[in-house]
């Protein structure tokens, strides 16, 4: 990605000394300075009051305190600047998926959440993850394409939504908590969702996702249905997917089946954004020490293998169980608390994952087939 040019209205000579500062500044997702990263746009001078203007490419609004406080204190070694005025904006680019699905109007990033097996809380970690981009300040909507279980109705408390077309084409989608919401659980019952067969069911969320009504958004966040069978395939190749995050549980079994959710992406050219370990440990009421009760290491040891990051572990708690089956889930139930913070990082990580994406690794892949 070439770094935007910057609006620089500060004399030669301070330019340069605040440059080389900002310069030293890197940031710990994009694991770049501001400067190559793109994120310093504009610069400027009132007296001794320095005007900083900075883009993020990925949502952080929760660090933005912290971060203005850092440069404000390695900027203020300088002689010439007294205090700092920092404008901070939002500017997620739109990555381009790489098969050959058409764009999906005004949508700029899909994210696929899967998982290779049922019950690891793919929906939970799609859900509050949606949510956490959210409240780090993206503009963010969900389809539910759980064919076998949608379950996001419940989870944002609309249940009783019922979609309708003001254009006849297209259908409005649901809002809550600040998201855009649709359901294939809103179109048919469950009974009638669970018989269709794999291009039968894949054909039908293409639909959903087209036809929906979608208002701007940053990110799209899918809830695949679980495994890696036909349907899910023809999914990955039909909807432009930007990247995918696969939520696991420590089990070896469920890790195993992790493996091969990785595996098909690999096949279908999407980027594997990154691995969630759900349900990773339990923290004891009784003592407040940290057990693993299905076992430790294994989401750490997939991301090892498959070269791709562990975005997060997240704890087996009942207050995630509770707030998110009463339709009200823990990033908005609790959005100060240690659980939320835990799903805004993981959401940092993916967005600022995606970014990297679109920039060029300086290596060439060959790939033979032999
Ligand atoms: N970290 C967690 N701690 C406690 N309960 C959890 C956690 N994550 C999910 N759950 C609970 O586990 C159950 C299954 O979660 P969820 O529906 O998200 O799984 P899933 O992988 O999407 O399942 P499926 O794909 O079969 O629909 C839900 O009741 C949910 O509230």
């Amino acid at each position: 990605m070439s770094p935007n040019p910057i609006q620089n209205q500060l004399p030669e000579a301070l330019s340069g000394q605040v440059l080389e500062i900002l310069a030293q500044q890197i940031d710990p997702y994009l694991e770049q300075n501001l400067v190559e990263a793109g994120i310093v746009r504009s610069l400027d001078i009132d007296g001794r009051c320095l005007k900083l203007g900075l883009a993020y490419p990925y949502p952080c609004q929760s660090k933005y305190r912290q971060r203005v406080m850092g440069l404000t204190n390695a900027l203020a070694k300088l002689e010439a600047i007294e205090e700092v005025e920092c404008e901070i904006d939002l500017q997620v680019p739109a990555i381009t998926a790489a098969g050959q699905a058409p764009q999906v109007k005004g949508v700029k990033n899909i994210i696929a959440v899967s998982s290779g097996k049922g019950g690891v809380g793919k929906s939970t970690t799609a859900i509050n993850l949606a949510l956490a981009l959210a409240a780090e300040g993206a503009r963010v909507g969900v389809l539910d394409a759980d064919i076998h279980g949608p379950s996001v109705p419940i989870m944002l408390g609309v249940k009783e939504f019922q979609p309708v077309s003001t254009d006849g084409k297209t259908m409005e989608p649901a809002f809550a908590h600040g998201l855009a919401a649709m359901s294939i659980g809103f179109m048919v019952s469950e009974d009638q969702a669970t018989v269709w067969r794999g291009p039968m069911a894949a054909g039908a969320l293409v639909q959903l996702l087209n036809e929906t009504n979608w208002p701007d958004l940053d990110y799209l966040v899918i809830d695949m249905p679980p495994g890696t069978g036909d349907i899910q395939l023809t999914l990955s190749q039909q909807v432009p997917v930007a990247g995918a995050v696969v939520v696991t549980t420590p089990q070896d079994i469920a890790t195993a089946d992790a493996r091969k959710g990785i595996t098909m992406f690999n096949k279908v050219n999407i980027p594997v954004l990154g691995i969630v370990e759900n349900m990773s440990y339990h923290i004891c009421s009784q003592c407040g020490s940290k057990e693993h009760p299905f076992g430790s290491g294994g989401g750490q040891a997939t991301a090892e293998r498959y070269n791709v990051p562990l975005l997060g572990d997240l704890p087996l708690n009942v207050a995630i169980r509770e707030a998110v089956d009463s339709g009200n889930p823990t990033v908005v139930a609790d959005p100060e608390g240690e659980l939320a913070s835990q799903y805004k990082s993981i959401a940092r990580k993916t967005a600022a994952a995606l970014v990297t994406l679109s920039e060029p690794s300086g290596l060439e892949i060959e790939i033979c087939e032999e």
